[in-house]
């Protein structure tokens, strides 16, 4: 029994998210909120009948199971054609994904699953085909919220199938961590990514890429067109991020928003000429070196006011919500600054922290978007991306030891 594991990040984006779809600039940071994904490869029986793909959901607490050769009746595949290349989901495959998850019974209230179940489906047989085996997924990440957990699933399962795969290697473990997580080379990476971008497009639809691109390579980045800029933030970003709990859909959203273009197409494409000059000078002030509390004060000032009009320019996207704007409000009364963060629509928000802010402050914040029944999170911003734990790493009941 093979067994590895990866695990990938959320994500927050600061300035750019929709416009970002359609051709601006956007910027984005990991979190150190992860999704991981563990899978034990199942020696080949000589009883197929015997054998089955196994997917164990620990939240929401759901498992799914496939025999081998009903995949293989129903995709018309065996092998797994060639993993060098990332291929897209075809709209016959697509259909015949959908056949076999209409053979299980997906509660009603959970079938916003069916789409990364979809991605998943898709994701394994196209790089380890129909081949027996049980994949563990656990998430720190509210789903469907804003911070990037089905680009954090896509990346984490793609990158334990492509470890299992042998085609992406561990190149090092990362000093103070004694998990047995290692980082993966940049060609490895590029793969993975690319990889997690077809996935992305079954959950999404019209994914810009860059969610997938900030959960697989970490760190801040500027994102345009599908180019990537690493970003060195030379002082700290203290963000405080809301959960409104009112769930949504990017794909919806995304696609609400381009059917909003096409009415308008004038007035949109200036809103997302806004949003790439802001994104521009988001990723330029990040840079800035602050050497003293002046010009930290400064410079966070500066991106306040450009996070204050990024969200103007989000609700013209008609992408806010009334539980958004309490969020906004309630920040407000203390002279801080939020906005969404994500697709919108509800899903979550952010409040940029001044360094300065005590904590006595930031609690009586944080207490006060709780009585709304919100739930906040404390998160280091920029951190790694895709980690990988091959062979040799413990393995207890789904999680990485
Ligand atoms: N851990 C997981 N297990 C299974 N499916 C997941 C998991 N994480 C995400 N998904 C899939 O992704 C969907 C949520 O994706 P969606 O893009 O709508 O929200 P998000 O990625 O959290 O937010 P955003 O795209 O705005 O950052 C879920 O409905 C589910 O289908
Ligand atoms: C809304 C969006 O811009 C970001 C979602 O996190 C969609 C995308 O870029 O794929
Ligand atoms: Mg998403």
């Amino acid at each position: 029994m093979e067994v590895c594991a990866a695990r990938a990040p959320g994500k927050i984006i600061l300035a750019g998210e929709h416009a970002v779809v359609h051709g601006s600039a956007a910027v984005a940071a990991a979190i150190d909120l992860y999704t991981r994904c563990s899978l034990c490869l199942m020696p080949l029986a000589d009883d197929e009948a015997a054998t089955t793909l196994e997917l164990d959901l620990k939240d929401p607490s759901l498992t799914f199971s496939w025999p081998c050769g009903r995949l293989r009746e129903v995709l018309l595949t065996d092998e797994a054609a060639g993993v060098r290349e990332a291929r897209p989901c075809s709209p016959d495959r697509l259909a015949s994904i959908a056949r076999l998850l209409e053979e299980h019974e997906i509660p009603e209230a959970k079938i916003w699953l069916s789409a990364g179940l979809s991605a998943f489906l898709f994701l394994y047989t196209s790089i380890l085909g129909c081949r027996p085996g049980k994949v563990t997924v656990s998430s720190d990440l509210p789903m469907g919220s804003g911070l990037g957990s089905s680009a954090a699933f896509c990346v984490s399962m793609s990158g334990v199938l492509l470890t299992a795969a042998g085609v992406v290697t561990a190149v090092g473990g990362i000093s103070g961590e004694g998990m047995g997580w290692e980082l993966v080379g940049k060609d490895d990476l590029e793969l993975v990514n690319r990889w997690a971008f077809q996935g992305e497009k079954i959950i999404h639809g019209k994914p810009s890429g860059i969610d997938n691109a900030v959960s697989t390579f970490g760190s801040m980045i500027k994102f345009k067109k599908g180019e990537l800029t690493n970003l060195k933030s030379s002082n700290p970003v203290k963000m405080l991020i809301t959960d409104t709990r009112v769930g949504r859909n990017t794909k919806a959203l995304v696609a609400g928003v381009s059917e909003r273009a096409s009415r308008h197409s004038d007035a949109m494409a200036s809103v997302f000429n806004a949003v790439n000059s802001i994104s521009e000078e988001v990723s330029s002030i990040v840079e800035l070196a602050a050497n003293d509390e002046i010009a930290i004060t400064s410079k966070e000032e500066k991106l306040a006011e450009l996070m204050e009009m990024n969200q103007g320019l989000l609700q013209c996207m008609g992408v806010s919500h009334s539980s958004i704007e309490t969020v906004l409000r309630t920040t407000l009364k203390f002279n801080l600054v939020s906005k969404l963060t994500g697709a919108g629509g509800g899903g979550c928000v952010l409040t940029l922290i001044p360094t300065m802010l005590s904590n006595l402050v930031l609690e009586k914040v944080i207490a006060e978007l709780e009585s709304h029944s919100f739930r906040c999170f404390k998160v280091e911003v920029g951190g790694q991306g895709l980690q990988v734990c091959q062979g040799g790493c413990s393995y207890f009941n789904g999680d990485v030891v």
